[in-house]
């Protein structure tokens, strides 16, 4: 089922001859945990169907409601007729999502474990009449749920869990303070009201009325103290012989709830409010001009160097009008200067540049600078299954939601296949699959190098996950055969990585061997014989964790391209023991999607923004992502390097709510102290409405060490910040965009020209985050030549 079980129950206000109206509380998920809940109160219109008649009626309606208003795919519940313990109704979708009919004896597979204990506290399973049982209410179970009705306790020859809680509570209203009860019973009462306040679950429930987590406790004391005053005989009897108990805490819920209600109207409204304005279900319906389009999405599904962008680019090019959405800069480039030399002209947008071209009708750009203003003929997404990425999805999703195109093409892999259908079905979309085979099946070298750089050869690209890894593999392989290594890592301008791509691919030189990161797995168009992994275990920011399967096969996938030198690709590790892993993960299927990204708009911060004045952006942030509600098919996308900035910007005066929403997305490198006091410098400046000038002087030359080139890679970042902000504000206030383009492309230059020579220690970034092998005491020191490779994390794979 989707969005997690139900662990809910719920009472239905419902006298044996009339149900008058019921409040359904639906669990309603939360984007950052499985364990996290908000809850809808669903009020149903007044019901009056006699018992007798219309418990299925009621229940069909109720199963409606419930499903209309669910945003989980099959909400699948139970009415209990506790007269007889057996579930008289259940409403629930099929596999393709019909609608099953109403079947009166229908087992849901957990009705069976669901009966309720008989008044002699033998358990009652579903279907075992019990006709001495008295009803006066129905109970809701949806899917699930912990039998936490068992145990009636009949006191005064009343049984009080059959009870209305309204009606409990209106009785609790007009009583008198109960005197009569010992001093251990007021102790075990205490003791239920702290286990109520601590009970997690009652917290989740109390979200279900709006009272939010930081006024739980308050509310719960208030509701003791309230209690205390009140409190009858039959009911502290009745509770005291529950004790400190989930059940007790269960009991008093619904209670608490009817004096929540009437005790705290204008908590419960504000806390609406503020859910209500972070409210980022049905996001479909966010692009109303989109959604009046018939739109025909083309799914080209398969795996890597399978020619899904290449067809999905010959769309693109037949049509009037077209745009393609790049995941990287550098592949938006590709697509500008490929589509521009076939003769169709075509302008490029990233965050960065605005090439434009006269007379061009086609715009390759990367995914987040994409129009959703803008009507096109073809609109081409690539690397679709990125909408799962936990950083930047919500570009994709936002994309392939909003595109005014009356074609769409999505490249990627199958992994957002179903989500994507799903996703079409919501927005009425038409979709079509292709499906795609890898042009040459990829071959894994059971030998691997045996640790032995001996072994690499010309056409090789060694892979691993750190800068400091890459320099010292670079010169080891260097200092031991007659390779020449080209590299390729993040921190390089898209024009740097291009030029060693360029090295690499050009057969009259040296350069034959490429060391490069997982920037490698997408966009480049690569001469690789042999992708060989000199690790599979990368830093994740945190921790030193195996590479996922999902992305050692995208990488391995470089290998071989067709039309390339090597349409026949390989792949191994350098050493023997990582070699199980990597045929694992080339045999694992692509996993399937449950979710995808989606971040705010602007729009949609300001909103919330409103609820709670005065508070920094950084929290503002904090609280949207605690608030929010999301379907069940999205999350919401990691945001720690927007707060970040907006941390760092919080003292910066004159600062629109606007301005700190723009200035967070600038791709700044935020683990990079000098990127990160420039940027503070451009927002400071610009706060104060003054010319944002660059101040930053052009290095001398080429870098002659690692600190040197460092600083280069730095000086790019942030150049690129500036242009970015450049495209993203008022340009007056950024007025030497001109200069920082010169002076970027003269950088990446000097970059290029570095990497060739370059042939030293990497040094560690100053105030950044230790490097995964300084953060370990282990790794293996490769023969005398200074280079030691990080421990193994899958060295044991599978024994
Ligand atoms: N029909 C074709 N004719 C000529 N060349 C082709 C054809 N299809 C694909 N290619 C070439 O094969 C290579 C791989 O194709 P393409 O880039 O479309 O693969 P892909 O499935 O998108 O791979 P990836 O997932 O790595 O992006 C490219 O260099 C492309 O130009
Ligand atoms: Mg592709």
């Amino acid at each position: 089922m989707a969005g997690g079980p139900f662990t809910s129950l719920f009472r239905i206000c419902a006298s044996r001859n009339n149900v008058h109206s019921a409040r359904v509380l639906l669990p309603y998920q939360n984007f950052h945990s499985m364990r996290q809940f908000n809850y809808w109160v669903l009020e149903t219109q007044k019901f009056s169907p006699s018992f007798d008649v219309s418990c299925r009626q009621f229940s069909s309606t109720l199963g409606d409601i419930i499903h209309s208003h669910s945003p989980l795919k099959n909400p699948q519940f139970t009415i209990f007729n506790p007269a007889d313990a057996r579930p008289f109704s259940s409403s629930v979708n099929d596999e393709d999502g019909n609608r099953a009919k109403l079947n009166e004896n229908k087992s849901l597979g957990f009705v069976e474990n669901a009966g309720l204990e008989s008044v002699d506290g033998n358990s009652v399973g579903a279907g075992d009449a019990n006709e001495n049982r008295v009803c006066e209410s129905m109970v809701i179970e949806e899917k699930q749920s912990d039998d936490v009705e068992g145990g009636n306790n009949i006191v005064g020859g009343k049984n009080l869990v059959f009870r209305d809680p309204v009606e409990l509570y209106r009785e609790l209203l007009t009583a008198e303070k109960n005197d009569k009860l010992k001093r251990s019973d007021w102790d075990t009462l205490q003791e239920i009201f702290s286990c109520f306040s601590k009970s997690g679950w009652a917290a989740n429930q109390a979200l279900g009325i709006y009272i939010g987590m930081s006024f739980f406790h308050t509310a719960v004391n208030h509701f003791r103290n309230f209690f205390f005053k009140k409190c009858s005989a039959e009911l502290a009897v009745h509770l005291v012989s529950l004790g400190a108990s989930d059940k007790a805490v269960r009991f008093l819920f619904p209670i608490f709830v009817e004096y929540c209600i009437e005790e705290f109207p204008d908590e419960i409204k504000r806390f609406q409010n503020m859910i209500s304005s972070a409210d980022l279900t049905k996001p479909h319906t966010w692009f109303p001009f989109a959604r009046a389009m018939k739109r025909k999405i083309v799914y080209h599904c398969g795996p890597t160097n399978s020619g899904k962008t290449y067809n999905a680019l010959q769309q693109f090019m037949e049509a009037k009008k077209g745009i393609y959405c790049s995941p990287l800069r550098l592949l938006a480039m590709e697509v500008f200067d490929k589509v521009n030399a076939l003769g169709v002209y075509c302008s490029l947008y990233t965050g960065q540049e605005k090439k434009h071209v006269p007379f061009s009708n086609h715009i390759a750009c990367t995914v987040e600078m994409v129009s959703t203003e803008e009507l096109y003929d073809v609109a081409v997404i690539d690397e679709i299954q990125m909408m799962a990425d936990s950083c930047r999805g919500y570009a994709w999703t936002r994309a392939l939601l909003g595109l005014k195109a009356d074609e769409i093409h999505l490249c990627g892999d199958p992994s957002v296949l179903d989500i994507v259908k799903k996703i079409c079905s919501e927005t009425g979309d038409e979709l079509h699959e292709q499906h795609y085979e890898r042009f040459k099946p990829l071959v894994v070298e059971a030998k691997t190098l045996l640790g032995d750089f001996k072994n690499v050869r010309s056409g090789d690209c060694v892979v691993a996950f750190s800068r400091r890894e890459i320099f010292e593999l670079k010169m080891a392989i260097e200092k031991q055969t007659n390779h020449r290594c080209c590299v390729i890592y993040g921190a390089l301008p898209p024009e740097t990585r291009r030029q060693q791509a360029n090295l690499f691919n050009d057969q009259d030189n040296e350069y034959d061997v490429l060391v490069a990161s997982d920037a490698v797995g997408m966009g480049l168009n690569l001469n690789i014989r042999r992708v060989v992994f000199n690790t599979l275990s990368k830093y994740n920011g945190d921790k030193i964790v195996p590479v996922p399967p999902s992305q050692v096969k995208q990488i391995a996938g470089r290998a071989g391209r067709r039309g390339s030198r090597y349409p026949d690709g390989l792949t191994t590790t350098l050493q023997l023991e990582d070699l199980d892993y990597l045929i694992d993960c080339l045999k694992q299927p692509f996993e399937n999607v449950k979710k995808v990204g989606l971040f705010p708009f602007f729009e949609q911060v300001e909103l919330f923004a409103g609820q709670l004045p005065n508070i920094s952006f950084a929290h503002l942030l904090e609280k949207f992502g605690e608030n929010c509600r999301l379907d069940g098919s999205y999350f919401l996308c990691r945001h720690d390097h927007i707060k970040k900035v907006a941390n760092m910007l919080e003292k910066v005066q004159g600062l629109s709510l606007e301005d700190r929403f723009n200035f967070c997305f600038a791709p700044v490198n935020f683990r990079d102290p000098k990127a990160m006091y420039h940027l503070h410098r451009f927002a400071a400046l610009y706060s104060i409405k003054v010319p944002v000038s660059i101040a930053m002087g052009m290095p001398k030359g080429s870098a002659r060490n690692d600190a040197e080139l460092q600083d280069l890679e730095t000086k790019h970042q942030v150049l690129s910040v500036y242009l970015w902000l450049s495209q993203h504000f008022k340009k007056e206030i950024f007025p030497y965009k001109k200069k920082a383009e010169e002076m970027a492309i003269d950088i990446a230059d000097l970059l290029g020209q570095s990497l060739i020579k370059a042939c030293w220690k990497p040094e560690s970034r100053q105030g950044g985050n230790p490097r995964p092998q300084q953060k370990e005491d282990g790794g293996e020191r490769h023969k005398g030549d200074g280079y030691r490779r990080p421990n193994s994390l899958v060295k044991n794979y599978g024994k």
